[in-house]
């Protein structure tokens, strides 16, 4: 299988409430930046050749210098992001249209990835790569825990519950057929239409193209909130003492 990655680490980490200078993405988990873990996973996975990433400019050394150093050698290019993760998504997707060409040959699927998702296993990408090829499209989900409700037509009051048993929380890598993302894109930056996931593009352009649930456990949590950080270190010695 051929797969190509993009990792969407261009976000300013507005809500982990960080001191001037610091990234997001360059904070340490287990003795490692956060982005670190993040590569490591995606070159360790068999099914992935080639890796792109976006960051903010000032950051775009000193990954180059991170993958040098530990042998990311999958890397190919890291991209200034842009202002929405959308953006930043796209500008990758620029980068492998123009190793398309080049090249002449295209991935079977691109896998789209939050920089602030470290604790996705090779194992697990592989899987994904595996059922987006299959399905044309895959996501990672898991099931919430909490009970969710819509917010009122009054902001400061309850709407409706939404039924638990059928709804689930979405997290990246999510993979699809490489022409798929390419066309959703496209159409999305055509009509200035913007989501939170790349999924919701795929559903909205090509209402249908079904998009295989692929069910994770609770460890490949987003790194948002300060909170998370103790969280993110459990999580990494529960991973590595079963390595
Ligand atoms: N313009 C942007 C915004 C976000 N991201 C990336 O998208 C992923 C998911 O975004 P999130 O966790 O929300 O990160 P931030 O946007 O940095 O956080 P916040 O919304 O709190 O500012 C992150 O890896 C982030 O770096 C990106 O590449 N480009
Ligand atoms: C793509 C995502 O991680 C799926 O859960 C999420 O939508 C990213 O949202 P954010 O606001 O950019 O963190």
């Amino acid at each position: 299988m051929n797969s190509f990655a993009i990792i969407a680490a261009s976000g300013i980490g507005k809500r982990m409430q960080l001191k001037e200078g610091q990234s997001k993405q360059l904070l340490s988990i287990g003795g490692y930046p956060v982005i670190h873990h993040t590569i490591r996973a995606f070159q360790q996975a068999k099914s992935v050749t080639a890796i792109y990433i976006a960051t903010k400019e000032e950051n775009i050394p000193t990954l180059e210098e991170m993958a040098a150093k530990s042998g990311f050698t999958k890397l190919k290019a890291v991209i200034e992001g842009g202002k929405e993760r959308q953006d930043s998504v796209y500008n990758c997707i620029k980068a492998i249209e123009g190793q398309m060409r080049t090249s002449g040959t295209a991935p079977d699927t691109i896998l789209v990835h939050d920089g602030a998702r470290p604790f996705i296993q090779p194992e697990e990408i592989d899987e994904i790569a595996r059922l987006s090829m299959q399905y044309g499209a895959c996501v990672p989900a898991n099931r919430p825990k909490d009970t969710i409700k819509y917010i009122g037509t009054d902001p400061e009051f309850f709407g409706a519950t939404l039924e638990r048993s059928r709804l689930l929380q979405v997290q990246t890598p999510q993979g699809f057929s490489s022409s798929l993302l390419v066309q959703a894109h496209e159409q999305a930056l055509l009509e200035g239409w913007y989501a939170t996931d790349d999924a919701a593009l795929v559903e909205r352009f090509f209402p249908e193209q079904p998009v295989k649930i692929f069910e994770t456990g609770y460890h490949n949590i987003k790194i948002t909130t300060p909170e998370d950080i103790p969280v993110a270190e459990a999580i990494y010695s529960q991973i590595t003492s079963g390595r």
